[in-house]
């Protein structure tokens, strides 16, 4: 049976994560916060996830190295630092960093990026993000992983394409740019649009979650699956064999 430890345990994901991994089959290593040593649980789990906070980030993956335990990271509002850690962390563990561990959001992705590569600079991008009053990064990893995917079908980079939510005298819309919004309020657990527009028409590429349940069953099903694998940098499309 694989024991599964999980950073963050005590938050909204972190409790969603311990009910779904027993249904899964697995059992909880145990649990860590911002008061507890990150090492304990690294050694007690098989592998671990990471729901918690970008400042946790490097202590986490210290901690994962030195037990040389997988780990999956599905903390959002990481910098390029952050990324840069991930990938020097990678060449000696397994780690599977997402904005979004749900089945949904892996697909959207790729239609995205076919939908971008397939509609020529004419066709605008904007991605719409709306989010629970509690939420504290901006824009969602979400939105950066489709914005990504977006600007990998146009043969691009977001850093290079994206303009942030606009406000005042912005001046006329560059084309090729990605737009990306975000709205927060009440208890919406995720919903994402990606709008594709042109003269006359619109495309809009939407995924709504109804059950924050559907990212804790991803992370398990990611975490089963990363515990087996060598040491490398993996995405949510190589577990699911998308
Ligand atoms: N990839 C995905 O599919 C998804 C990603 N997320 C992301 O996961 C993260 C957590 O979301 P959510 O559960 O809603 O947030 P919560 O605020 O409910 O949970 C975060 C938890 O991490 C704890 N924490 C803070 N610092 C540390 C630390 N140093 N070590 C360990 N734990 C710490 C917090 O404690 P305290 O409250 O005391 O600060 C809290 O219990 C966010 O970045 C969110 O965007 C969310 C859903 C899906
Ligand atoms: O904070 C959340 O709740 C969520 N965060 C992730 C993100 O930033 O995209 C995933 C999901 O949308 C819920």
């Amino acid at each position: 049976m694989t024991a599964i430890g999980i950073y963050g345990s005590a938050g909204r994901m972190g409790r969603a994560i311990a009910d779904a991994l027993v249904e899964a089959g697995a059992r909880l290593a145990g649990g860590s916060e911002a008061k507890d040593d990150p090492a304990i649980v690294a050694r007690a789990a098989d592998v671990l996830v990471d729901f918690s906070t970008p400042s946790a980030l490097e202590s986490h993956l210290d901690a994962a190295i030195a037990a040389g335990t997988p780990i999956v990271i599905g903390t959002t509002g990481l910098s390029p630092a952050h990324h840069a850690a991930i990938d020097a962390a990678a060449t000696r563990i397994a780690i599977l960093q997402t904005g979004n561990t749900s089945l949904g959001v892996t697909l959207l992705a790729m239609l995205v990026q076919e939908a971008a590569s397939r509609l020529g600079p004419d066709w605008d991008i904007e991605i719409v993000e709306m989010h629970h009053r509690h939420k504290v990064d901006a824009p969602s990893g979400t939105a950066l992983l489709l914005g990504e995917a977006a600007a990998a079908g146009r043969g691009s980079t977001l850093s290079e394409l994206r303009v942030d939510s606009r406000v005042g005298l912005t001046g006329a819309r560059s084309e090729g740019t990605i737009g990306l919004a975000a709205l927060r309020g009440g208890s919406v657990v995720g919903d994402h649009s990606v709008i594709l527009a042109t003269e006359g028409e619109r495309i809009e590429l939407s995924h709504l979650a109804q059950d924050r349940s559907i990212f804790a069953r991803g992370a398990v099903k990611a975490a089963l699956w990363l515990a087996g694998q060598p040491a490398g940098r993996y995405r949510m499309g190589d577990v699911l064999g998308l």
